[in-house]
């Protein structure tokens, strides 16, 4: 179980105008800022859930996932993961975790991805059998098996990024933190990276903490969303509950016979071409069976369709919302 109560965290950056002038007078007299990385942020996260965590850039998701992982001390709050404070008992916290930061690599850059394995065997101490367990299996899951002896820095990043949650399991943590997983992918990778996440939380009951800009990961993997602006917790729910509320309207595409179609209130027109016209429904100032019979009446319909809001629209509205 993860518990987060009332951290904060600031870090202190030097400020410096443009120029020669102004670094020689840096020199002198530095200039700070504080920036407020995290604003008495609160969760909790029950063991075997998968939870997004999402937010803007700059919003403070990799600040927090540091401090859960053990790499930075807050100043303020309490944080506790399976009865540890990360940051203090680290040794012990660390082999219940596995961290893949999407941006950086924890795969040594010149020798093959085998011996970083094979020295992460050793930081862990995993006992020989599971070593040996742990690596068949996930080798073969991730299809890695022709890469392994490769150096890391000649992989490509899609190949990478299986061999780092390869690298991230291999101790089996209770616990996986994934910052952008998905960052940089082809199609069929982004699907095997997240169809492996979801079997290895059935398999295993894995708890996964996720953070992307890529909806599609939150929509594929996860049920519960936390929303983080500006250092502060905003919004913490089911995914279904906010898309419902957040969803701006239905789309309905129709193709028919006959003159232009004309829309009415609550229908916004987004293209109306030869026969084909789009129309935006705002869905809670008319139904779509009503926007339905509308058309119907003016024209003889050959083909409708209707699709929701996109994930991706329902959290620009969201965004939107709480203007961050
Ligand atoms: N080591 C650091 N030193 C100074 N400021 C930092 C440091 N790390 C983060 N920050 C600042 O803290 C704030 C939160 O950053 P953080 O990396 O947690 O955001 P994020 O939500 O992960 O962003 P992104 O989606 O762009 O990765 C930002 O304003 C950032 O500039």
């Amino acid at each position: 179980m993860i518990e987060v109560e009332h951290i904060s965290k600031t870090f202190k950056v030097s400020r410096r105008g443009a120029g020669f002038s102004e670094a020689f007078k840096a020199l002198f007299h530095k200039q700070y800022e504080c920036i407020k990385a995290l604003d008495d942020i609160s969760f909790t996260i029950e063991e075997g859930e998968m939870v997004g965590y999402i937010g803007p850039n700059g919003a403070g998701k990799s600040s927090t996932i540091k401090i859960l992982s053990g790499i930075l001390t807050p100043e303020q709050g309490r944080c506790l993961i399976n009865g540890r404070v990360p940051w203090k008992e680290r040794t012990a916290h660390v082999k219940e975790i596995g961290v893949v930061f999407g941006q950086r690599s924890q795969l040594w850059w010149d020798v093959p991805v085998i011996d970083s394995f094979e020295l992460l065997r050793d930081i862990y101490q995993i006992p020989d059998h599971t070593y040996r367990k742990n690596l068949d299996e996930l080798v073969s899951l991730l299809h890695v098996e022709q890469i392994i002896r490769t150096p890391a820095r000649q992989l490509s990043l899609g190949q990478r990024m299986r061999c780092e949650i390869v690298a991230s399991l291999l101790h089996d943590p209770k616990i996986l933190f994934l910052d952008e997983p998905t960052i940089g992918l082809d199609a069929v990778s982004k699907i095997a990276v997240r169809d492996f996440i979801l079997e290895r939380n059935r398999k295993h009951h894995t708890t996964v903490i996720l953070t992307t800009h890529d909806m599609q990961d939150i929509e594929t993997l996860t049920k519960r969303i936390i929303l983080i602006g500006q250092g502060k917790i905003l919004m913490d729910g089911n995914l279904e509950d906010i898309r419902k509320q957040f969803s701006s309207g239905k789309r309905l595409t129709v193709e028919y016979n006959g003159d232009a179609v004309k829309s009415c209130d609550g229908m916004t027109p987004v293209s109306l071409m030869n026969q084909h016209a789009i129309f935006d429904i705002d869905t809670k100032r008319l139904s779509v069976s009503d926007a339905i019979a509308y058309i119907t009446q003016q024209v003889d319909v050959k083909d409708i369709s209707v699709e929701g809001s996109s994930i991706d629209e329902v959290v620009a509205n969201l965004y939107h919302q709480y203007q961050i």
